[in-house]
């Protein structure tokens, strides 16, 4: 099957790989070796495969921007590192975009989104954004329990809760009603009152269960892009995955998407010829047995060449 143009990018279509080996963002090990696992799985000869070419300089090195004290501000841990590697990220994403290449960032820890986003948003304001999660990453510096700033990024994006000088350089250019999310199933009290006040549409897994996958992506889209006009940013976290799918993460969450699900959404993300940049998050290498990484990282792969293309006839 042919697939349709991308109404963004120039052919030929051109996938830069913004390796991102961080995980300040959250206290687990391991999820930094997540962008090298999908590498050497093979993903860069996977997507020549599908015709794409692609651009990888090797991982982003993020050691030289560790502050000398990063103590916590108010509940925020490792807040400068954070703040760093995210502005470092936006400058790669965004400059990748500008460039008319779609960034594929491979994670590392959800936080990074701070910089992915901010990168599409600077580079196509218009952008929306298609958030893949078993949780909603909204927590405010008021809110959040764990003090992991991978639990915060759409806040900072959207500029809810307190402003710290450490993070001014995000815009908060992210609306409450340029975002959709899918397979949500662990949100914290504080989150969910923040989806409801600023009226942030969400599909959870009930609404997967109700609906089936297929019409879920279809109101997801509606919402977001009604016109099927807009820049669209993917952002994936492979904990939206069901952990028998997707098992070495760092929370996961029973109950989730299952292997075509995930697929879906990414098939019929790249099926609208939108997608201007693709994050695929907390992959953690280190958090299963062998076999279950193996697992976790091949549906990592499959679900990037998903989204770039692969089709299954
Ligand atoms: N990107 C993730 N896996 N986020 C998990 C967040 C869990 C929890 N809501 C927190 O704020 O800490
Ligand atoms: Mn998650
Ligand atoms: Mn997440």
């Amino acid at each position: 099957m042919s697939t349709p143009a991308n109404k963004f990018l120039p052919s030929p279509k051109t996938a830069a790989i913004v390796g991102c080996p961080f995980r300040g963002g959250q206290p687990k090990l391991g999820v930094d070796k997540g962008p090298i696992h999908l590498v050497e799985a093979g993903l860069v000869s996977q997507l020549e495969e599908l015709g794409w070419k692609v651009q990888f300089d090797g991982h982003h090195q993020f050691e030289s921007l560790a502050a000398e004290s990063d103590p916590p501000i108010g509940k925020l841990k490792n807040p400068r590192l954070v703040s760093k590697v995210c502005e470092s990220v936006a400058q790669a994403v965004g400059g990748h975009a500008k460039a008319g290449q779609l960034p594929v960032t491979l994670g590392g820890d959800h936080s990074l989104a701070m910089g992915t986003i901010s990168g599409t948003l600077d580079a196509y304001p218009d952008a929306c954004v298609v958030w893949v999660d078993a949780h909603a990453d909204i927590n405010t510096s008021e809110t959040t329990d764990s003090g992991n700033i991978h639990g915060m990024p759409v806040s900072f994006l959207m500029g809810l809760g307190e402003k710290y000088s450490e993070f001014s350089w995000i815009k908060p250019a992210l609306r409450t009603d340029r975002i959709v999310y899918i397979g949500l199933r662990d949100i914290d009290s504080g989150e969910k009152r923040l989806l409801r006040e600023n009226g942030i549409k969400a599909f959870s897994m009930h609404e997967v269960d109700r609906y089936g996958i297929g019409r879920v992506v279809e109101m997801a889209l509606d919402h977001v892009n009604p016109k099927r006009d807009r820049p669209v940013h993917l952002s994936f976290d492979v904990d939206a995955l069901d952990p028998s799918v997707a098992p070495s993460t760092g929370t996961p969450v029973r109950g989730g998407l299952t292997f075509r699900e995930g697929h879906y959404i990414c098939e019929a993300i790249h099926e609208t010829g939108l997608l201007v940049a693709l994050d695929l998050m907390e992959v953690n290498p280190s958090l299963a047995d062998a076999e279950s990484v193996r697992q976790t990282v091949a549906v990592g792969c499959s679900l990037v060449r998903s989204a770039l293309g692969e089709t299954l006839l």
